[in-house]
């Protein structure tokens, strides 16, 4: 994807709406903080007390009650650490999940027109950003608040020992608010392009795997290490830039620390020897004093963990942000009955490339079989994918029965449409779900008969699993005309309106051809598009429509 710039605010929001989605752990988390917070700072005014009570010389029945709340606070902050863990925990087996169903749910209906020139399974990689996310959500929701409400209860604190802590405190936070606000919107820029070319040197990292053989056997090149090498200077130098802006607001808050250290010591001192403070409160103030730099040091280390989690929101949001499909309201009967088609002028192309189509006007009858010709390239399965409604940016009309395709509600369209397309393939699973892609209604004896029509039975006979046994992805090890086999019947054993079928039989003997049109014109109604140059093809058809070269039609042949 490309280098979007980002907004600090939005970023923010977006990742506050994921955090708010579990709002009631995350204000849990949060009052958990706050209590744990309050306990840790009470612990310097009970050490406070009983110093004052030691140097006044009274051991008496209030110390020891005085030790036992300190102990007994002690333990409470370890329970509320406890109960925050649990939350968070939960937390992040929610995010997990909710990612896990949102991608899978939104990747079939991702818009492929806006996503034709990216190469999906690699964007797919954004779904790691999820356990990213997971691992900053500790200190999102736990170190961070549970830092930032310690800092400003520590100065609230100190600003009892004398009113000038607090002049002192807020000057400090505005300036170190200032710092960080105005260099966060680079530092996020810098991270999302590290982030960017990290997944380049994945998606490359992969793109090698992917095509194992041709790298494997090309010798005497270094391609895949040049590339690489490019791809990783892109990151160390996208990533350089980016701790230089982590390091200057390490500074700012290094020097906060520095400078609160320093004036809290130098003017608890003053204030000591000066009298206006004793020795009991000096101590109490040195320890909410060493809990504020603690708390400081703890936003430096975090500040990484801030950006990662920003990036990671933002990088998950390429898919579930992407546009998906529009889709019109209309209702397409399911019933054993084909559509009529019509192209009315319709022209087409792929981006803003040249038209694939042009002016192309034919229509066909429900229930025919047609075949469209053409040389490679001249934009059969193009006619195809237009009626699949994943493509509406043309020009014309197409109807289907006399209706236009993008009024139709895309999943009933789908519903009521067999497709068999170059691009689809084998996916991870048993023969049985690539057969049946879940369509319960599917008996064993469509299946078997159609292994028979097209000869993939022996196949299934030479397993030993049957239709349990596992494919690889995309068919991987399956010779050629067994995963065509499979595909094909995918697409004709469920009972359809229109089916469109890219280059269905070019792989079948004679004879099995014959039998698998005789089986789909016997059993069903459907309307049939058949995109393929197969010169035998015609005599079975009710019509054959002839595209040029330039995406025109030449001819249309209807049955004698
Ligand atoms: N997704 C796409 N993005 C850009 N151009 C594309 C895309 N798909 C196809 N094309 C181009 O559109 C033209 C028509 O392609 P199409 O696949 O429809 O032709 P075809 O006649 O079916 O070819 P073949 O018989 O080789 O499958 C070709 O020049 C092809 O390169």
């Amino acid at each position: 994807m490309a280098d979007k710039p980002v907004s600090l605010v939005r970023s923010l929001l977006k990742l506050n709406r994921i955090l708010m989605l579990e709002r009631k752990d995350f204000a849990a988390a949060c009052v958990f903080a706050l209590l744990a917070g309050l306990v840790q700072l009470s612990l310097p005014l009970g050490i406070q007390s009983i110093i004052s009570f030691v140097l006044a010389g009274t051991i008496s029945t209030s110390i020891i009650v005085l030790i036992g709340m300190v102990v007994f606070g002690v333990f409470i902050n370890g329970l509320l650490q406890v109960r925050q863990l649990q939350i968070i925990e939960k937390v992040k087996q929610k995010l997990f999940v909710r990612y896990s169903l949102e991608y899978s749910d939104r990747l079939p209906k991702l818009n492929i027109e806006k996503l034709d020139h990216e190469y999906l399974p690699e964007v797919v990689n954004r779904y790691f950003d999820s356990v990213s996310l997971q691992k900053g959500i500790d200190k999102l929701m736990i170190d961070l608040p549970a830092a930032v409400i310690q800092v400003v209860l520590g100065l609230l604190l100190l600003s009892f020992y004398h009113p000038v802590f607090i002049v002192f405190g807020l000057v400090l936070i505005t300036i170190v608010f200032t710092i960080i606000r105005f260099t966060s919107t680079q530092g996020l820029q810098t991270a999302y392009r590290a982030s960017n070319f990290k997944y380049a040197v994945a998606a490359w990292l992969q793109e090698i795997a992917r095509s194992i053989k041709s790298f494997k056997y090309t010798k005497g090149t270094s391609l895949h290490m040049n590339k690489t090498d490019n791809l990783v200077s892109d990151y160390l130098a996208s990533r350089t830039s980016y701790f230089s802006i982590l390091l200057t607001q390490f500074w700012s808050l290094i020097s906060f620390k520095i400078i609160i250290t320093a004036a809290m010591l130098i003017i608890g001192a003053y204030l000591l020897v000066d009298q206006q403070i004793n020795v009991g409160q000096f101590i109490a103030a040195d320890i909410v004093i060493i809990a504020i730099i603690g708390s400081i040091e703890k936003l430096i280390i975090n500040l990484d963990t801030v950006y990662d989690s920003i990036i990671s929101v933002e990088k998950l949001s390429e898919i579930t942000e992407a546009e998906t499909e529009q889709s019109g309201q209309l209702e397409l009967p399911v019933k054993n009955e084909g559509v009529s088609i019509a192209f009315d002028q319709v022209t087409f192309a792929y981006g803003n490339n040249k038209p694939v189509l042009k002016n192309i006007t034919f229509s066909i009858g429900a229930g025919n079989m047609v075949q469209i010709k053409g040389i490679s390239g001249s934009g059969k399965s193009t006619v195809l994918r237009l009626l699949t409604g994943a493509f509406k940016n043309y020009t014309g009309n197409i109807l289907l029965n006399k209706v236009p395709v993008g009024n139709y509600e895309v999943s009933n369209l789908r519903r009521n449409t067999s497709i068999l397309l170059g691009s689809q393939d084998i996916f991870q699973g048993s023969l049985w779900e690539n057969i049946t892609m879940g369509n319960g209604t599917i008996s064993i004896q469509q299946v078997n008969e159609l292994c028979e029509i097209t000869g993939l039975t022996q196949f299934v006979k030479s397993l030993p699993q049957g239709y349990d046994t596992h494919m690889l992805p995309v068919g991987n090890k399956l010779a050629e005309n067994v995963r065509r086999n499979i595909l094909l019947i995918r697409a004709v054993v469920a009972e359809h309106r229109l089916m469109l079928l890219e280059d269905p039989f070019a792989h079948l003997l004679p004879e099995n051809k014959s039998n698998m049109i005789s089986y789909i014109r016997k059993n069903t109604e459907s309307t049939i598009l058949i995109a393929s140059h197969d010169e035998t093809l015609g005599q079975y058809c009710d019509q054959v429509i002839e595209l040029s070269t330039e995406g025109e039609v030449l001819s249309i042949k209807n049955k004698a």
